[in-house]
């Protein structure tokens, strides 16, 4: 590579490649009117030359034709196309590729009513206008070139899709072109275009580096962070305040890019000692067979006998007046002037390390001049050479560190691997990706080859039986895997049992996990950040920081928790041989997770228990359990249905004010039904639902742990009686008694005063949260036994015509405000408030009031979040650690804090 050339580059991004037309497919499914008029579509939708192509036979348009964006429907268009680009380098090809799962308009009734309430409903409008899907990471060796192209082939990624029509209707391949940048680009065109029948269509690596680059920095949370004395540490940049920054590729060579904005960018400098330099030399000098395997062996070097340090020179001592300390290396190589010996006398191991060192130094030293020259302080290190090693990072960062005395700072990125590949795919005319930002995108870490650990093994895992094979086999293979997948015990089910993790252990090779933390990013267009944070900015979900010593403790708690998980999952799909068989899967994948994240608590970004939590529910839909407490959530939802009347009766005899009590009290006990606390389950092994609820309400006695209750009091009461709030958003937390007991007479509080209440729950099952789907037919049953829920219900839409036969108790109740259920985009016991439902995002719009039940909700998660309006953090604290750890309490205590803004 060119060393020290500053010629300019000119701009070329963002016009490349010819029209990709398949975001026109992000249109199905979406609302169409009932009204639809319909038109022939196909002869405006001109087929591109470029890929994926779309099947437009059936083409019509559907919703009124005013509407500026019709939706239009392609009905034999293959539900997941795919974009994909390539990075060909010299020793790895990178493919990043987008695969979308067109979601068929699953808007049931409780939805569409829910929007036409929330002024949603826009007529068969797009509601949103980037596409949805799933952007995929994977990296092959360039030399098992074949095994690339064999899971490009299998996945039919070329094609658009593996049912794509677009190749059974006979589409020839041989218009088809596929991004790519890096030599081999060149270098392979031919094999491509013969195993394929491809064209690989040739990106710039310069302009794709930088398109990569700056797309993770805009849209991915934790994407930089710092690598000094070992610790990683995750820099959340500010969108206003990115550029200029300075990119330092390091291939083979070295280019160092001033990075201005969005296509503005220039090649200041570069150096031809780099990747290539450390290879080369390590090769001649240790013999060994491959970069990874000279990377690995500096793992156990010790520079100290090949370089000169300071030491050295000054008799083992710092030379303190310029700032060096005893260890630092002074001339690289320099100690081996002065001995008598032989290449084979040092350690291949001393020889690496020596060497990448040197030049890791030599970089880090070269960059920072270069951003001294530009008043630079921010520099951004990717490519190839750094691939996640702690050492390389922690030695660029010295020399940045060291020479700018602090004032710059060297950043790594996650995706460092792929920033060339994401350019490539950027280049598409129309990727859909450019209106997206951090809030719109989930990082799932689905299991699986390649992906594991961060080693390449081979095409990724296709189908969940291929997956669970692949699990078995790994779990056979013991110690030699590169995923830390525990050992199990054999037992009764399907893979041969699992056991609990029970350390980081020795099965963890460190580097070779470390080397690729990048999962599947899912981009949800859906997703919003919730209107009522107070400042998003600094907004920060989680109450506890998950360190090394905190994840310890949860490690312990997951691991213990999980066979009686498994037990659930595998008794709520029928306990049949293929449930234990997945149950089996989801252990070890699970376990997998965790001993990797024991490991290296930021392997996956900055990781908090909301992500922890979340990590296992994903874990185990990734196997396919779709509710694993799906009979426990019944069952308590009848039971508890069959006791409010009882309560509701007893709630109507009291005055406001011990009424008022009585509800909040009642939310706080009904808490204590929570299947994700050890504390708990232990005690429903002792009890019925009815004997816990009674002895828990018995035990409530104030001042709880944190008790505002006498402020909401008066404010509901007193101060503002003749105000009362004009929306409110409850954020349920479980099924049965918390909800039926505890908050379903909360919001009949809140509604008899005048007050909307929406109801806002997960979209998908987590423990035995109660869901948005299941919440309507809930209060349909409430509501036999109530008139105020059920006219709120009724004018809410929730249910649509009046029951017969129900007590009519209150029939002088004014014209009821509605009750409405919003889901809130999340499927966890916890809750980030960066990332929430469109449908949530435009409830809070007129929300005064929030009410956050339970645990995950309220102490997990936005214990210190602040609102924009009043807000109410209800919870019992079931487990004892967090009870002290928080407010030197104990175990069942119980929080209700208020926090008005006045
Ligand atoms: C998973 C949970 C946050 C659910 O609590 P909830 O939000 O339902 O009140 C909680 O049960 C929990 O933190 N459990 C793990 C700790 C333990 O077993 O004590
Ligand atoms: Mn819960």
């Amino acid at each position: 590579m060119a060393a020290n050339n500053s010629d300019p580059i000119p701009d070329q991004l963002g016009e490349g490649g010819a029209g990709v037309k398949h975001e026109t497919g992000e249109e199905v499914g979406e609302e169409t009117s009932s009204s639809a008029a319909q038109a022939t579509a196909t002869t405006m939708l001109p087929r591109s030359s470029s890929r994926p192509q779309l099947d437009l036979s059936g083409a019509a348009i559907h919703g009124t034709l005013e509407d500026r964006n019709p939706t239009i429907l392609l009905p034999n268009q293959s539900d997941d196309i795919s974009h994909l680009a390539l990075d060909i380098g010299g020793s790895l090809i990178k493919l990043v590729y987008f695969s979308r799962h067109a979601e068929l308009s699953t808007e049931d009734k409780r939805k569409i009513s829910t929007k036409r309430k929330l002024g949603m409903f826009n007529g068969g409008r797009r509601s949103y206008p980037i596409l949805g899907g799933r952007l995929h990471f994977v990296k092959f060796e360039t030399g098992k070139l074949n095994e690339c192209l064999d899971f490009i082939s299998s996945k039919q990624l070329h094609r658009g899709g593996i049912d794509s029509p677009s190749w059974r209707s006979g589409a020839q391949p041989d218009d088809i072109v596929i991004k790519a940048t890096g030599g081999g680009a060149y270098k392979y065109a031919d094999v491509f275009k013969e195993r394929l029948g491809v064209s690989l269509e040739k990106e710039d690596e310069m302009d794709c580096l930088v398109a990569g680059a700056n797309f993770l920095l805009k849209a991915i949370r934790h994407e930089a962070f710092t690598h000094m004395d070992g610790q990683k540490r995750y820099v959340q940049i500010d969108q206003n305040d990115l550029f200029p920054f300075l990119l330092v590729n390091i291939g083979s060579g070295v280019s160092i890019i001033k990075v201005d904005g969005h296509g503005e960018f220039q090649r200041v400098s570069g150096t031809n000692v780099g990747g290539g330099t450390y290879w080369g030399l390590g090769k001649l000098m240790t013999k060994c067979k491959s970069f990874d395997e000279l990377l690995e062996l500096s793992q156990r070097g010790d520079n100290s006998t090949m370089d000169m340090l300071i030491g050295d020179i000054y008799g083992g001592l710092d030379y303190s007046k310029i700032g060096l300390s005893a260890s630092t290396i002074a001339s690289s190589f320099g100690k081996i002037i002065s001995e008598n010996k032989e290449l084979s006398d040092y350690r291949p191991e001393d020889i690496s390390l020596s060497l990448l060192r040197m030049i890791s130094y030599n970089i880090g030293q070269i960059s920072y001049l270069n951003a001294l020259r530009y008043g630079l302080k921010r520099i951004f290190f990717g490519g190839f050479f750094i691939r996640g090693h702690a050492y390389t990072m922690d030695t660029i960062s010295f020399a940045v560190h060291f020479w700018s005395k602090g004032e710059a700072q060297a950043m790594f990125l996650r995706h460092e691997g792929f920033l060339g590949a994401l350019g490539a795919f950027m280049s598409y005319e129309k990727h859909g990706l450019d209106d997206l930002r951090a809030h719109h995108l989930v990082e799932r870490f689905p299991m699986g080859a390649p992906y594991v650990g961060g080693k390449i093994h081979g095409p990724p895992l296709g189908d969940l039986n291929e997956k669970i094979s692949w699990m078995e086999k790994f779990v056979q293979k013991g110690t030699q895997i590169t995923a830390p997948v525990p050992m199990g015990v054999p037992a009764t089910t399907g893979m041969g049992g699992f056991e609990r993790p029970t350390s980081k252990g020795d099965i963890l090779r460190s580097d070779a996990s470390a080397a690729l933390n990048v999962g599947v990013l899912h981009l949800v267009p859906t997703l919003d950040v919730f209107p009522l944070l107070e400042d998003p900015k600094t907004y920060e979900p989680n109450t506890i920081d998950l360190d090394q010593d905190e994840f310890k403790y949860w490690f312990k708690i997951l691991s213990d928790h999980l066979p009686d998980l498994v037990d659930k999952a595998v008794a709520s799909e029928g306990g049949t041989d293929d449930a234990k068989r997945r149950g089996d899967a989801f252990a070890h994948a699970f376990s997998a997770h965790l001993a990797r994240l024991m490991e290296e608590p930021a392997a996956y970004g900055k990781f908090g228990l909301v992500n922890l939590l979340e990590l296992r529910e994903e874990c185990l839909r990734e196997f396919q359990f779709v509710d694993a407490y799906i009979s426990i959530k019944q069952r308590e939802n009848e039971a508890s249905l069959a006791v409010l009347p009882d309560l509701l009766m007893e709630l109507d005899s009291m005055n406001e004010e011990a009424r008022l009590l009585a509800l909040i009290e009642g939310v706080l006990a009904a808490n204590i039904f929570d299947w994700g606390s050890r504390a708990c389950v232990e005690l429903y092994h002792k009890g019925t639902i009815i004997e816990i609820y009674r002895m828990s309400r018995k035990k409530m006695q104030r001042p709880w742990r944190i008790d505002d209750f006498d402020m909401f009091k008066k404010r509901m009461l007193t101060d503002r009686k003749d105000q009362p709030y004009k929306r409110a958003l409850l954020f349920v937390d479980n099924s049965g008694a918390d909800v039926v007991l505890g908050m379903l007479p909360l919001a009949r509080e809140l509604l008899r005063r005048g007050t909307e209440v929406v109801l806002v729950a997960n979209s998908l099952p987590a423990l035995n949260d109660v869901t948005a789907n299941e919440l309507p037919e809930i209060i349909a049953e409430a509501s036999k036994h109530c008139s105020i829920l059920r006219k709120a219900a009724e004018a809410g839409g929730l249910i649509v015509d009046a029951m017969a036969g129900i007590q009519d108790d209150l029939k002088d109740e004014p014209v009821s405000v509605p009750l409405m259920v919003v889901e809130n985009g999340c499927g966890s016991p916890c809750i980030d408030f960066r990332q929430v439902s469109s449908e949530l995002a435009a409830a809070a719009k007129d929300a005064d009031l929030l009410i956050l039940e339970g645990m995950g909700r309220s102490l997990h998660t936005n214990l210190n979040a602040h609102f924009k309006c009043d807000a109410l953090k209800l919870a019992m604290v079931k487990n004892k650690r967090l009870a002290e750890k928080l407010f030197n309490g104990n175990i069942y205590d119980c929080i209700c804090k208020f926090e008005p803004v006045f």
